[in-house]
């Protein structure tokens, strides 16, 4: 789960993120997500907090209103592993509901 992806198993599982890119310059993905308000957002990022701690994984995320970026790397393993694809789309999953 920690090992990280090759490029092409990366290239597969951004694939299947709709919404999420490479960051430049750096190993990670990255989404800009947009709610209808401040509340909305928090209620994400709480949501997310609770699953990313059954994860152990953490996102690196940055909320102003309505809106929150987040990046997504394995810091261990300096770049993705299936963590951040898991991750990735247990946050999509929640932003939908
Ligand atoms: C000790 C603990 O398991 C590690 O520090 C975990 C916690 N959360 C983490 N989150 C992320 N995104 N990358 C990590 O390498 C990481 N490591």
């Amino acid at each position: 789960m920690r090992d990280r992806l090759s490029p092409e198993a990366r290239a597969a599982a951004l694939e299947n993120l709709p919404g999420w890119s490479l960051v430049e310059g750096r190993e990670a993905i990255t989404k800009s997500y947009k709610f209808k308000s401040f509340s909305e957002a928090f209620g994400f990022m709480a949501r997310v907090a609770l699953e990313a701690e059954k994860l152990d994984h953490h996102p690196e995320w940055f909320n102003v209103y309505n809106r929150v970026e987040v990046v997504l790397a394995t810091h261990s393993a300096q770049g993705l592993t299936e963590l951040d694809v898991k991750l990735a789309g247990k946050m999509d999953l929640i932003a939908k509901l």
